[in-house]
């Protein structure tokens, strides 16, 4: 299936963390299983918070796409109809908490993986877990807040 950014409206493509037309953005992809969105990311060395660790605030931005992604899949999932499909779906970040567990290295692939914690008529909860070489590194919430279609 393809990633859920590459299916979101036009005008909608243009977001720094995840929109696939925004030429210098961080370009976050979301894979959707049907439970758990997963999204892999490897920072280059521009992301740097000190020598050999990944900067806070892109850990952030990870986790906020990858939420928002998460929760777009999830909501029209609930509504037994594709990603994509009319009237789309159209969410964005009402609240972002992060917990930085232990630093993340800098280097290796990061793998962020997030599920729905909990679910609402106008919004959904979700956690997510960022892990490098097998170790939660960071822990996440974010809440995606559906506009009017
Ligand atoms: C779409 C593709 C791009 C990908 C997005 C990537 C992620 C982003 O960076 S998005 C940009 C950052 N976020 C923003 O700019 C959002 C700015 N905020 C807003 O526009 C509005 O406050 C918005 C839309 C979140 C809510 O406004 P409004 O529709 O008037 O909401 P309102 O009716 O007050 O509340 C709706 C529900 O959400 C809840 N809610 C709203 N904001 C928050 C918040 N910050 N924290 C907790 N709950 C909230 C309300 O309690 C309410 O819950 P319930 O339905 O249970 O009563």
């Amino acid at each position: 299936m393809s990633y859920i950014q590459s299916l979101y409206p036009p005008e909608h493509t243009h977001c720094y963390g995840c929109g696939p037309a925004n030429p210098a953005g961080l370009h976050v992809q979301t894979h959707w299983d049907g439970e758990t969105g997963t999204c892999r990311y490897t920072p280059s060395a521009a992301h740097m918070a000190y020598p050999g660790v990944v900067y806070g605030g892109l850990i952030a931005c990870l986790m906020d796409c990858h939420g928002i992604g998460t929760a777009i899949a999830a909501a029209y999932q609930a509504e037994g109809r594709p990603v994509g499909s009319d009237p789309a779906i159209n969410m964005v970040t009402g609240n972002l908490s992060v917990t930085y567990k232990l630093p993340t290295p800098l280097g290796p692939e990061l793998l962020l993986e997030a599920r729905v914690k909990r679910e609402f008529p106008r919004k959904m909860l979700i956690s997510c877990e960022l892990s490098a070489e097998g170790k939660v590194t960071a822990v996440g919430e974010i809440l995606g807040v559906r506009l009017p279609s």
